[in-house]
Parts: structure tokens; C-alpha cells; sequence
């Protein structure tokens, strides 16, 4: 019996970062209008068409909406053939209404989000009516009255609901949801050259510019129309050239095809294709690995996958099996993300149970995965509004109202002067090609063409053009700290163990450490493996693991036993010895570390032990978060002293916790994570030391000098971020720091950083709101440091004015969580800053999205992580993209006004010519020989710039 279909509705997904599926807005029910052919319409219609030589068709080509108006009357959505949808930015398309034939019986109810109506209902005799708009498919759903996006797995379903559909689907049930949703592929179609030209030539401008062409040759100014004739050919090659390399990268970028082994009717099928794939259907991932043709939901064993092409972090990521539950399953919700295998991402590694297969529910497939959606945003972004096009546009609208007035003015001047109609008609509309610049649009995207060519020769790849431009609007750019402005590797400098309730005096080293808490915990929190006989993963846990100088053994693929999954122990000889035979550490759980919970998990049994149900949980994560699941006496009171200095000195430090859990095996593959993170003892501290990257420095320098503000938004600790912010010049030395940490006592307080005491107001007082913060409060300059808490505090609570002030006084923004990273960036932009953001992981994705110009550092240059990716592994590309940004947009801007001037100059002195002479021959002198001189001398005062 075919399952409900689940045909859901969304709500309108915002622009979140951390969130790979909510990349681009969608709007999962938009305006829409239905439309039927109509004969009598039609014809009227193209017979408008043929009176004025086919101008018609180009409007219609222009304009859709209109046509279909023209041609079309207006219907229910119920029986249209074509829509117009409208989409966020008030855009109109012209959709065309399809339907397709289900296969089978169709008499089953049918859910459509989640709600169930009658399967007759929505399709009369099995037929099914859609529409696919910007590559989603929409379906008519009757009780609405409308066309509804037609979504995965994703709305509606239980965790436990897909648990239940380990079996697959039956042979029916595919084809049914073949034919519902269509094939699973991301292939954008890179057009042919023939069709790209004439989709190029009939752009509005290049018209206008033909048309331009034909007048002048009339009027016999042959090498001015062959000259521009020429210019405009180069123009539209370059830009067809650019075009088509675009559509290429994205093609190559999002297009994939495999084969893949499925469960249906119950049996592994393999060799199928991964086109064929629906929602609903049971993936087999192998233990070779899979590139995931879709996004599925991981049911049973692990997979260590590589996400580099959605966060541009090769950093492999563990994801564990989703635990059934009555919660709605949501792929890129931050607690189901963990346990989903997205679209376009390698599988490099599974892990199974005996003869268990690794089986994951396909829930998303073509463009509505995770991969779908940032494909959908480069070939669709958002409106991106520059000031300097805007402005271009109104002065072109002037323009073209200028070249209005002239029409009838050289009409009316010529009629005077009783000139040759066909003369008269000519130099009307001659006048029109001299006020209205046509070469505009080539000169507008000569500067982006010449500056994508030199990124690409720096190593820094482009999803995005348009981009360009913003890039050079630029006057803040916010940095990551870990991986960006310091090293990727960390060394780890020593351990300060808690021993009876405090701490012992002094780092040591972890390979002193006796058989303790502390030392087992850093053996086994973490989510490293053996990839291609090299140990791989966050560059956290690979130092902690070594300098334990402990060993991992990893049972080979394929037996990997339920009890002891991976082993740390100690080396041959190494000590570590319990009830006479040697300790072994198997981890039996893992809840894998998030950047929104900061910090990650295992359970572990410890053996030998006399008691198999006594399991140990340890836990490791940024200080703050695990000092408040600990045991208040398991803290010392030293606590956040110690923690202070060893920040303060810019270390990255992680807290380490541990609890006995007495449970037997079976129920803790079950327990849920808030039961086993809590009531822990602190173990210690674990002490990194992370270097600055060489180019840090002189590049903050360079952007200083270049008036450019910089910011750091870290999930680091705040005194750390503090540190490293002085370390590389984005603090100088001789500037305050005045940090803002919400209290108990009240909303917000302020105090100057290493001198203890509160900001001080204009009246004397100290001050406890940023309200009274003025900017002249400290000499010399303060720069303010604040966390995510007290961000989201100001952000909430304090007025309008107090959190702007705050911005923009604001250099240091630490424990930022991923989404928080993201608002602060469109906060910023709100206040009229360009923004760019550098960043190199996957906490950094929705801040790199939001941001004018985003720039990831990474080694994989097919990611669509965000617009601009950079090879250069470190913040030397940030200058780079601004300085080509400007050189785009002030070379756009200097041809723009040299245009501007020469059409008016032109048009002004023609206008008085054609009023002052009857000699229509001195006209023609005047425009090439004493309009020329004028021209040059115009040319002479605006200088063009060079691009450098
Ligand atoms: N693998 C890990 N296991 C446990 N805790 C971790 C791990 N990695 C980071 N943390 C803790 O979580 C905090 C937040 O991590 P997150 O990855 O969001 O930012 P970050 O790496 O510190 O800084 P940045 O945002 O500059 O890259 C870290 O400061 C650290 O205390």
C-alpha cells in the first residue's frame, strides 16, 4: 500500500548559516496568478506583432508577465495552464502548469504537509498537476487552492516514522514518487553558445545598440558605427565567454551521478542509479565510501564523512545514527544535522555492527537537498543592492527622458526648418542613440570581467560575480579566529589536572599524568580515525589523543563489535595497568561536538572491570559550558583565576569532565545526551597553544592603513580572542579594551580590560549600560570585547542606539555560536557597512553567505560554501579581493561618467546646432570634428583610472 507522500509547506526559511538547507530563502507558497490560453487574445496580439516588425516579441520576450496578460485571461489556479509567480524580491515568472500520469492505483489517501486529504481530490484519475519554479516542483493542492512546494522526507515524518521504513519502498512506490518527484540530479545546463548569443544580443541595451548602429550607417557615420559595432562584438564575446565559463563551474560543481545499492521490496538492489533515487528510499553506503547523490537520514552504524563541499572544512565529520523519537525529523536542525549525510559530501569511512549494513533514508533529493539549495542561491541570489547601479539606472532613466525631449524637439525644430521627412525622422531618433549611451552595460561589466581573471591567477575562485563589485564597497571585514588568523595546528603545552577538588599547581605534561580521569578522557573524547593508515581528524582531538601518547585500535571494516567499537590504550610497556592486566578503553557512544553546544562526549567502559554495567561518561568542550554541567564542590574555587591567566596569555583551553554511569549497554546506546551530560566531575584543564599565522599580522596592518575595520567573531574563549586580537595588531597596543559581560545584578556591565574598574561617564560616574559609553570616555581609542551571551543580551534588551554603539565600537565578538556569527554580519550590514567575512570552517558558512563579500580558505576550489574561495590558505586573499573590488567598481564608475559626459556634451551641442543652422552638413562637422576636441578635453579631466 503506497505510504502518505508527504507534500509539505515550510515556513519562510531565513538566511541561516549554520543551516545548509535553509541557505536560500524559500517560500514554500508564493503569489501566484493563474492564466489560460485564450485564441481571439493570441491573435490580436501577434497581430500587434507583425504591424510594428516584431518589436512586440521582443517586449514579450522582455517582459513575460505582460505577455502572458496580453495573451491570456485569468483563471483559478485550478484550471491554468501558465502562473505568474511572484517571488521575495517582487520578480515575475512565467511558469508553465505540467501534469503527469501516476502509475498504479491512485485511490489511497495522500498526506500533503500535515494534513491528509483524498488522493482524488488532488489528482482526478491520477493525475497529478505541477508547476517547477527556480528548479523546485510545486504541486496544486485543491484545499488550498493552491500550488504547494513539494518537499522530502523533511516535514512531517517522526524519527521513529523512518526508522520504520528500514525495508524500503516497494517497486510501486518508487515509480510513484519517480513520477511526483522527478529525477534526482543537480544539473545545471550550461546553454549552448548559439543560444547564449541570442539571449545576450536581445538584452534591452544591446538592442537599442543595433538599432543605434543601423541609424548611424544610414546617416553615413560609418566609422563610428563600425567602431562601436566592434567594440560591442568584443563586449558581448567577452561577456558569452564569461558566461558560459560560469555556467560551467557550476555545472561541474553541482552536477553528480553514481550508482548506488538501494533497499526496495525489502532486498539490496545494487547497480542502481542514483538518478533514479526518491525520498523514501534506503540508501546502503558501503564501506569503500559513497560521494551522497541526496540527503539522507543515517538509520544505522557511522559514517566519517568530508563536508569540505558544503562548509569548506575537510576536516572529516563522525555522524551517528538518528535515535528513534517522536520529534519531527528536520535534516538541518542543529540536533538532526549530526545524524544526516548531505548531498554532494564524501562518505570516506563507515562503521557497522557485525553483519549490520550501513543504511541511510533518503529524505531530499535534486534540488531540494542541502546541495540543491546553495546551487539554487548562486544561480538566484537575493537582489544585491549597489549603490552605484541604482544610481547608473536613474541617471540612464534621466537619460532616456532627456533623449525624449530631444525626439520632439528635433522633430519639432526640423519641421520648422522644413527638412525631408525622412531626414526629420532620422536625426530624431538620431538623437536618441546620442543621449542614451549604448556601449553602458559593456562598459558596466568590463571591470568584473578583468577582475575575476586576476583572482583566478591568486587562487581565488568565484561562484558569484556580481559579488565583485560589492567586494570593493568594502569597509569592514570580520575574521574567524581558529584556522584564519592563527594555524590549524595547535600544540598542545600540558594539562593542569583538578586532584581532590583543586587544581595542582602548574601545567604538566599529559604523558606524567597517572591512570586518572583526566588522562582516560583525553584518550577517548574524540572522533578521530584511521583514514588511509594516517589517524585524521579535528586538529582538537588528533593533539589531545598524541599527547597522550596513547594507541587507537580500530577493529578493521566489517567487524566491528558492538562492545568494542574503538580502543585506546596504552603503548606496549606504557604502564597503564588495572587489576593486573592492561587498561583498555573501548568508546561505546559518541555524541560528536557541536560548535552550538561547544562541546562533544563518549561513553566508555573501562577494562578490565568486575562489573560490566559500569560505564563511564567523559566530556570535553569550552570551559564555561562544562564547568555549569559539573557538580558545583567538583569545581575548584580557583576556577575562573586560573582560567583568566591561562586565557589571558591567549591559550586555547578545553575543560575535561567525567561521571561513572551505571547502565547496562543496551539502554546507553539509547540515552539521550541531556541525561549523560550532567551531575560530571571536572577533571582538569587541557592547555593548546595557537599560533599566529605570518601573514596575519602585515595583512591587518595593510587593511588598517587602508581604513578598513576589523573584527574577530570566534567561538573561542574571550580573553584568548582578546589576546590574539593585540598578538596580530587588530587591538594596538596603546588601546583599551573595555569588555561587556552580562551580570546577575544587571542587564550588561562594562569594565576596562587588565585594569578591573568600570568605564567612566561623561558625569563621573561608572557606567553599566553602553548607553553612556561615549567615544572620547577612554584616551587613548577602546575597542569592545563581548561573548555570545552578552551579544544576544544587547541585541534583545537594549535599545536601538545602545546596541548600534556597540557595533560599531565592537572588535572582539567571542563564544559566538554559528548563527549568532551570521546575524552579527547582517547587523553590521544593517548599519551601512560593507561587510566581508573570512572564514575557514563550518561554523563560519552562514556569516560567510550573509556577508558583501565571503571569502573561504580552503584547499577544495569546488565548494559552494560561499562566493569566494581562496587556495591561499591564509588572509593575504583579503586584500587582494578588495583591491580588485575597487578596481572593478571605479572603473566601472570612470567609464560610466565618461559616457554620461560625452552623450550629454554630444547631445547638448547637437540640440543647438540643429536650432542655430538649416546646414544639417555643419551638424555633422561640428559631432566629428569640434565635438571630438570637446570629447578629448573631457576625457583629459576625468582621467580613467588604472585598475591597480
Ligand atoms: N573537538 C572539540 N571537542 C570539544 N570541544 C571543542 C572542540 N573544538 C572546539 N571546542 C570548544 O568549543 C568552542 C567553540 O568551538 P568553535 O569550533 O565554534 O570555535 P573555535 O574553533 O573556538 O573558534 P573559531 O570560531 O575562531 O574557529 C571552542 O572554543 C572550544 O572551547
Amino acid at each position: 500500500m503506497e505510504k502518505p507522500v508527504p507534500v509539505g509547506k515550510v515556513e519562510n526559511a531565513v538566511v541561516n548559516g549554520s543551516d545548509p538547507c535553509q541557505d536560500q530563502e524559500i517560500d514554500s507558497c508564493p503569489p501566484q496568478t493563474g492564466y489560460r490560453h485564450s485564441i481571439w487574445r493570441s491573435v490580436l496580439f501577434y497581430a500587434l506583432v507583425v504591424v510594428p516588425a516584431g518589436l512586440g516579441l521582443l517586449l514579450a520576450y522582455w517582459f513575460p508577465a505582460v505577455w502572458l496578460r496580453l495573451t491570456a485571461y485569468r483563471c483559478p489556479l485550478g484550471s491554468a495552464s501558465r502562473v505568474i509567480v511572484k517571488d521575495l524580491d517582487g520578480n515575475k515568472c512565467v511558469e508553465v502548469v505540467k501534469t503527469a500520469i501516476l502509475p498504479g492505483h491512485t485511490h489511497q489517501p495522500i498526506r500533503i504537509g500535515h494534513t491528509c486529504v483524498g488522493l482524488k481530490e488532488v489528482w482526478s484519475g491520477g493525475v497529478v498537476r505541477y508547476l517547477i519554479h527556480r528548479h523546485l516542483r510545486y504541486l496544486y493542492q485543491p484545499s488550498v487552492g493552491k500550488f504547494v512546494l513539494l518537499r522530502g522526507l523533511d516535514d512531517g515524518h517522526t524519527s521513529s516514522a523512518l526508522h520504520g521504513m528500514r525495508g524500503g519502498l516497494s517497486l510501486e512506490q518508487h515509480s510513484k514518487r519517480a513520477c511526483l518527484y522527478g529525477e534526482n540530479s543537480i544539473d545545471v545546463p550550461v546553454k549552448p553558445y548559439h543560444v547564449l548569443l541570442v539571449e545576450e544580443v536581445l538584452h534591452p541595451f544591446y538592442v537599442f545598440q543595433l538599432v543605434s548602429v543601423v541609424f548611424w550607417i544610414v546617416e553615413q557615420y560609418y566609422y563610428y558605427a563600425g567602431a562601436v559595432f566592434l567594440i560591442s562584438c568584443v563586449s558581448v564575446i567577452i561577456s558569452l565567454l564569461q558566461t558560459r565559463r560560469h555556467l560551467q563551474q557550476i555545472h561541474d560543481i553541482a552536477f553528480s551521478s553514481t550508482t548506488v545499492s538501494v533497499v526496495r521490496e525489502g532486498r539490496e538492489m545494487s547497480g542502481v542509479s542514483s538518478s533514479s533515487l526518491v525520498p523514501g528510499d534506503v540508501l546502503v553506503v558501503p564501506p569503500s565510501g559513497l560521494l551522497l547523490p541526496c540527503d539522507a537520514a543515517l538509520l544505522t552504524g557511522q559514517a566519517i564523512v568530508n563536508e569540505a563541499m558544503l562548509t569548506g572544512e575537510s576536516v572529516p565529520v563522525t555522524k551517528t545514527p538518528l535515535p528513534p523519537s517522536s520529534l519531527h525529523y528536520l535534516p538541518s536542525s542543529s540536533s538532526h544535522k549530526r545524524h544526516t549525510l548531505f548531498c554532494g559530501t564524501q562518505v570516506v569511512q563507515t562503521r557497522f555492527y557485525g553483519n549490520e549494513r550501513v543504511l541511510a533514508a533518503v529524505v531530499g533529493t535534486g534540488f531540494s537537498t542541502a546541495k540543491g539549495g546553495m546551487v539554487r542561491s548562486i544561480l538566484f541570489p537575493r537582489k544585491l543592492s549597489v549603490r552605484f547601479y541604482v544610481d547608473a539606472m536613474k541617471f540612464v532613466l534621466l537619460l532616456s527622458i532627456l533623449a525624449g525631449c530631444g525626439f520632439i524637439y528635433t522633430l519639432a525644430i526640423n519641421f520648422y526648418f522644413k527638412f525631408q521627412v525622412k531626414d526629420t525622422i532620422l536625426r530624431a531618433f538620431d538623437v536618441i542613440t546620442i543621449a542614451v549611451p549604448p556601449a553602458l552595460p559593456a562598459a558596466l561589466t568590463v571591470g568584473i570581467v578583468y577582475a575575476l581573471a586576476r583572482l583566478r591567477k591568486n587562487n581565488i575562485f568565484c561562484i558569484s560575480p556580481q559579488r565583485v563589485t560589492l567586494a570593493g564597497k568594502v569597509k569592514l571585514v570580520c575574521f574567524d579566529k581558529t584556522g584564519t588568523l592563527t594555524e590549524d595546528s595547535l600544540d598542545l603545552l600540558g594539562v593542569q589536572p583538578v586532584v581532590a577538588g583543586s587544581f595542582t599547581s602548574g601545567l604538566c605534561s599529559a604523558r606524567d599524568l597517572p591512570q586518572c580521569p583526566l588522562l582516560y578522557a583525553m584518550a577517548t573524547t574524540h572522533s578521530i580515525a584511521t583514514i588511509n593508515g594516517k589517524l585524521t581528524g579535528d586538529p582538537i582531538d588528533l593533539k589531545m589523543f598524541q599527547g597522550t601518547g596513547w594507541v587507537l585500535r580500530e577493529p578493521p571494516p566489517g567487524s566491528f563489535d558492538t562492545l568494542t567499537p574503538t580502543i585506546a590504550c596504552p603503548p606496549k610497556g606504557g604502564g597503564g595497568e588495572i587489576l593486573g592486566s592492561e587498561v583498555e578503553l573501548a568508546q561505546l557512544r559518541m555524541f560528536t561536538f557541536s560548535s552550538d553546544l561547544q562541546r562533544m562526549s563518549v561513553i566508555v567502559r573501562v577494562a578490565p572491570t568486575s562489573d560490566p554495567k559500569q560505564l563511564h561518561v567523559f566530556c570535553k568542550g569550552a570551559p564555561e559550558t562544562i564547568c555549569q554541567l559539573c557538580r558545583p564542590n567538583s569545581v575548584p574555587g580557583d576556577f575562573p583565576e586560573v582560567l583568566g591567566s591561562l586565557t589571558q596569555q591567549g591559550y586555547r583551553v578545553l575543560a575535561v569532565a567525567h561521571r561513572p554511569l551505571h547502565m547496562a549497554w543496551h539502554k546507553a546506546e539509547r540515552v539521550k545526551r541531556e541525561v549523560v551530560e550532567c551531575d560530571l566531575r571536572l577533571a582538569g584543564l587541557v592547555v593548546m597553544q595557537n599560533r599566529l599565522k605570518s601573514q596575519t599580522t602585515p595583512v591587518m596592518s595593510s587593511l588598517s592603513h587602508a581604513g578598513i575595520r576589523n573584527v574577530m567573531i570566534t567561538g573561542d574563549h574571550l580573553l584568548t580572542a582578546v589576546c590574539v586580537a593585540r598578538e596580530c595588531g587588530m587591538i594596538p597596543s596603546t588601546h583599551s579594551v573595555i569588555v561587556a559581560e552580562t551580570t546577575p545584578t544587571s542587564l550588561v556591565s562594562f569594565r576596562v580590560l587588565g585594569e578591573g574598574r568600570s568605564p567612566t561617564t561623561e558625569s563621573g560616574e561608572e557606567g553599566t549600560t553602553p548607553l553612556i559609553i561615549k567615544a572620547g570616555d577612554l584616551q587613548p581609542p577602546f575597542h569592545m570585547a563581548l561573548d555570545g551571551k552578552t551579544f544576544s543580551v544587547l541585541r534583545e534588551s537594549s535599545s536601538q542606539d545602545d546596541y548600534q554603539r556597540v557595533l560599531v565600537k565592537g572588535t572582539v565578538f567571542a563564544r559566538m555560536a554559528p548563527d549568532q556569527k551570521a546575524q552579527l554580519v547582517r547587523d553590521l550590514q544593517s548599519i551601512g557597512y560593507g561587510v566581508a567575512m573570512c572564514g575557514d570552517g563550518a561554523n563560519d558558512c552562514g556569516a560567510l553567505k550573509a556577508a558583501h563579500a565571503g571569502i573561504s580558505l580552503s584547499e577544495t576550489e569546488a565548494s559552494v560554501a560561499s562566493p569566494f574561495t581562496s587556495k591561499i590558505p591564509d588572509i593575504s586573499c583579503v586584500p587582494i579581493l578588495l583591491r580588485e573590488g575597487r578596481c572593478a567598481l571605479v572603473t566601472s564608475f570612470s567609464i560610466f561618467k565618461f559616457m554620461a559626459l560625452y552623450s550629454l556634451a554630444e547631445f547638448i551641442t547637437v540640440s543647438i546646432l540643429y536650432s542655430v543652422t538649416r546646414q544639417y552638413s555643419i551638424v555633422t562637422i561640428f559631432r566629428g570634428k569640434t565635438f571630438t576636441r570637446i570629447f578629448w578635453s573631457l576625457f583629459d579631466l576625468i582621467h580613467i583610472p588604472t585598475f591597480q
